[in-house]
């Protein structure tokens, strides 16, 4: 019987295996055949824009130049826009960017497998700290997410777990071949979110190192919080140059990265202007300052989200964040029609999941004012999200 059960399991495993691999190979020709499509798109453009130039006022236009050639005017004149915004906030840029996000939230259609809308992976979780990977976990999944995977230590495991039966748990951060058992996941997540409640312990952060530098290779969408930011501090390197990179400090974490990468102390009364500053010396990584209102550079301009919020700042907020964050990646970092017309897309999925936070932080505190604590924002992601992107 016990041999039966065995041999059960181990088909069971092979043919989870085999889904996955299947599904794996079926995501890279849609990706790649995405990726076609859009270099298609561009090169018709730049064709329209060259005989655009081309034409003489005086010669009759064909109504069917003029539809495409509205159509690159219209996409030029957003690029522009974009172009000419300063670091000022923009009620105006805050409808494009939800517009873009709307236009890459998965239709919700019966035709779907699970898994499908997002796999999310969480580095993070320790015995200090397990409310922030839960926090960043579940929010993944409130998103949107279709599974959410905790990759923490042993004794955070259980803890985890026993707040949520809707995330899966890995207790292998502390275990001798951590970047091995982790790395195996690796193929099936989409994104990650490295740093909630990760603690600063030295076998830790190598192993993060690790994972950080494998998922690289694997070209997966990284947002790095937290603790993943002290790691960053200690050595920029690990994540410096990866477009696919978002790093998301509050003000202290951001005064640290900043003097380390600077040599020099931050001067606070021009934030955007240091926003940008290690933004670019990051190489051009997008990044997000935490704050009254979060400023978000890749480098070449500060976009400014206000989304109204509240005056309640509780632990955990950062987390769920970081968490919304890692599904609009993965949702928009394939997009690469808006990297070439519109905006980074990284910068996209940053100003969304910080529009979000806020609207979240904001309608749970009209319930709860004072009370108000993470996992009453995390109620509201679901309406919040409708209110933003949906309606
Ligand atoms: N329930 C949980 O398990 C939580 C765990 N958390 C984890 O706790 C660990 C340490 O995070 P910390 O943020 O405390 O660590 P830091 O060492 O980065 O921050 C130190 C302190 O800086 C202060 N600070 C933040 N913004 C500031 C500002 N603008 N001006 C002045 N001071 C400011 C905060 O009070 C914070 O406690 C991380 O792993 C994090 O994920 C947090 O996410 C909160 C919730
Ligand atoms: N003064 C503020 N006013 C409005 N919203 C804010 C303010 N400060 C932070 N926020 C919002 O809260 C979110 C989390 O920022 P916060 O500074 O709390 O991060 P954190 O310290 O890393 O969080 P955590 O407690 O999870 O570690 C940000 O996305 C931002 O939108």
């Amino acid at each position: 019987m016990e041999k039966l059960m065995e041999q059960f399991l181990e088909q069971s495993a092979q043919a989870e295996e085999s889904f996955y691999r299947v599904e794996e190979q079926r995501l890279q020709v849609e990706d790649r055949r995405r990726e076609t499509e859009h270099a298609r798109e561009l090169h018709m453009l730049q064709m329209l824009a060259q005989m655009f130039a081309g034409i003489s006022s005086a010669r009759p236009v064909k109504s069917v130049l003029f539809f495409y050639v509205k159509t690159l005017l219209f996409v030029s004149s957003v690029f522009e826009r974009y172009n000419s915004l300063g670091s000022s906030s923009h009620r105006a840029m805050d409808e494009e960017v939800f517009s873009l996000v709307k236009s890459v939230v998965p239709p919700l259609t019966s035709k779907k497998h699970k898994g499908q809308d997002g796999r999310i992976g969480i580095i993070g979780g320790c015995q200090d700290y397990t409310g922030a990977p839960y926090f960043a976990a579940i929010s993944a999944l409130k998103v949107g997410a279709d599974l959410s995977h905790v990759f923490c230590t042993k004794d955070a495991a259980t803890v985890i777990k026993s707040y949520s039966p809707e995330l899966i748990v890995h207790p292998v951060l502390d275990s001798p071949n951590a970047v091995e058992e982790i790395e195996k996941w690796l193929p099936r997540l989409h994104s990650l979110v490295v740093g909630p409640g990760l603690g600063r312990e030295d076998s830790l952060l190598k192993t993060t190192k690790e994972v950080i530098e494998r998922s690289k290779a694997r070209d997966i969408p990284i947002v790095i919080d937290a603790d993943g930011l002290w790691l960053v501090t200690q050595q920029p390197s690990v994540i410096q140059g990866y477009q696919k990179g978002i790093l998301t400090p509050n003000f202290m974490e951001f005064t640290r990265l900043f003097e380390a990468l600077h040599h020099e102390p931050l001067n606070s009364s021009d934030h955007s202007r240091s926003v940008m500053q290690l933004s670019g010396a990051m190489g051009n990584l997008t990044l997000v300052l935490k704050g009254e209102q979060d400023l978000i550079s890749d480098g070449s301009k500060v976009y400014s989200c206000s989304v109204e919020g509240s005056g309640r700042r509780c632990g955990g907020q950062g987390d769920l964040l970081s968490g919304s964050m890692g599904v609009l990646a993965h949702w928009l970092l394939p997009q690469h029609i808006l990297a070439q017309y519109l905006m980074n897309p990284s910068v996209v999925a940053a100003f969304g999941a910080c529009s979000l936070t806020r609207q979240c932080n904001s309608q749970a505190f009209q319930r709860h004012g004072r009370s108000t604590t993470t996992s009453d924002m995390i109620q509201e992601i679901g309406p919040a999200f409708r209110k933003l992107f949906e309606t």
